[in-house]
């Protein structure tokens, strides 16, 4: 399927705001700085392969449900596929699109050897039993059995997926081919094959890239005031590597609102309050309710938007009163809003450096499981802490040479190493 054939509805996101538009518009903004030509810039622009599947289930009542998923597969010019599966209502084809290419760029911006790819379905997990998430993963997986695989194309978690899921999509995958294939996803749990450190790595790599810059303007992450809006995977993993680097958590989020305390709040404490109060941050002892909108203006050093895409926009970006803004979202901050940050100053660290802790990780488990390893924890923290500090500098680096956002500056290193690899290789046939 090719994207111009989507229909219009494919279009709509949860801003209006088209995913897919605002990652081909960063493309083009790359390939300008670095005059890539035309046929480039178009193959670029296109996944080459998009494959949209119905899951039919039957759920616990005895009614049969279809669902729709996809999985995009952007480019393998650098190597296999590799990204993430989404289960959120607000997946479409264009925003797993979108969340392909990104991938693309993030692989390459890091030096790791894939392609981008990403997956999703169009549900809101809250609403499925155990069960029922077992049965819709497995018959996605084996929809998509002769599109992925350790050398093809290697999902992981993301939004709404986690180790579990991940599980179940190995043993299907396994079970079809007739043999253990641990390498199919990444993100597994440590049992059959997933890596120490993976769970925390993308937490851990926000908490890199924020001390990091920090440190660029002469500041310290100790005592430094932190916002983060999202407490899943990634929020709350950094949430609690702040905390424990010296920074003062004031105030977090999810899908309900949030919480705010000037003292800063307990990360660990909180930790536990949630998971023993249903998964809720209100009532919190010490903290005082916000609203994500309001989450999103309080004044502190830096904001870390780590649930969705299109959080930050033209309409609420003139009450950001953060100095720097981390994208530990993917998307989290649209084309408009990050003109307008940028021109008042803010220093915004993007998607594609920011949140690549996860898929460095993913990487180091990859490698791991081809080479029949385990490494420590320690050792994976340090290959991957390596890994991300080094694209940090290269991303300040290349902003200073060419005098161009921090932004910028990854999606020109990313794009222009996929660029190289593209035209080293040819146009086939
Ligand atoms: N999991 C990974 O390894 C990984 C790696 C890199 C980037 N990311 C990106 O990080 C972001 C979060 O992913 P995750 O894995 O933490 O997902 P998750 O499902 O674990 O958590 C998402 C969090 O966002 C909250 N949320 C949802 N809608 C919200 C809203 N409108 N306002 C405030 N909070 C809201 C949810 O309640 C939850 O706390 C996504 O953009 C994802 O693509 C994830
Ligand atoms: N979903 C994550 C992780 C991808 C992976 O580990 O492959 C991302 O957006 O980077």
């Amino acid at each position: 399927m090719v994207l111009s054939s989507l229909p219009s509805l494919e279009t709509a996101s949860p801003a209006h705001i088209c995913p897919f538009d605002q990652a081909c518009s960063y493309l083009e903004a790359a390939a300008k700085e670095l005059h890539l030509n035309q046929g480039v810039i178009e193959i670029l622009s296109h996944p080459r392969k998009a494959i949209t599947v119905s899951i039919p289930v039957k759920l616990d009542n005895g009614e049969v449900q279809v669902l729709v998923g996809h999985r995009v597969q952007h480019s393998d010019i650098l190597g296999p596929y590799k990204g993430g599966t989404r289960y959120h209502p607000s997946v479409t084809l264009r925003e797993v699109s979108a969340l392909a290419m990104l991938m693309t760029w993030k692989c390459a911006l890091l030096g790791i050897p894939y392609g981008g790819g990403k997956g999703g379905i169009a549900i809101d997990p809250t609403h499925y039993s155990v069960g029922e998430l077992e049965r819709i993963t497995r018959r996605y997986t084996s929809e998509l059995i002769k599109d992925i695989g350790p050398e093809v194309d290697i999902p992981a978690p993301d939004v709404g997926t986690s180790a579990r899921e991940m599980a179940w999509m190995m043993d299907t995958y396994s079970m079809n081919v007739g043999h253990a294939v641990p390498g199919v996803v990444t993100g597994k749990p440590l049992s059959i094959g997933g890596s120490r450190g993976r769970e925390m790595a993308t937490g851990r790599g926000v908490m890199i890239i924020v001390r990091e810059a920090l440190a660029t303007q002469g500041k310290s992450v100790k005592g430094a005031q932190v916002v983060i809006q999202g407490f899943g995977n990634v929020g709350g993993a950094a949430a609690l590597l702040l905390q424990e680097a010296g920074a003062k958590i004031l105030a977090v989020s999810d899908a309900h609102g949030g919480i705010f305390s000037p003292a800063g709040l307990d990360i660990p404490a909180l930790k536990a309050y949630y998971a023993q109060n249903r998964r809720s941050l209100a009532g919190f002892p010490g903290s005082l309710p916000v609203t994500n909108a309001q989450l999103l203006a309080l004044p502190c050093d830096v904001l870390i938007p780590a649930a969705l895409e299109n959080q930050i926009t033209e309409e609420n970006c003139d009450r950001v009163q953060a100095e720097m803004v981390v994208e530990a979202a993917n998307g989290p901050v649209t084309l408009a809003a990050d003109l307008a940050l940028e021109a008042r100053g803010v220093t915004i660290l993007p998607d594609i450096l920011a949140n690549a802790g996860g898929v460095v990780v993913s990487y180091l488990e990859w490698v791991q499981g081809l080479s029949y390893l385990f490494w420590d924890e320690e050792r994976v923290n340090r290959e991957m802490e390596q890994l991300m500090v080094n694209a940090y500098q290269k991303v300040v680096q290349q902003s200073k040479q060419r005098q161009i956002t921090l932004r910028l500056a990854a999606y020109t290193i990313g794009v222009g190493r996929v660029a190289q690899a593209l035209t080293d290789r040819g146009l086939y046939p």
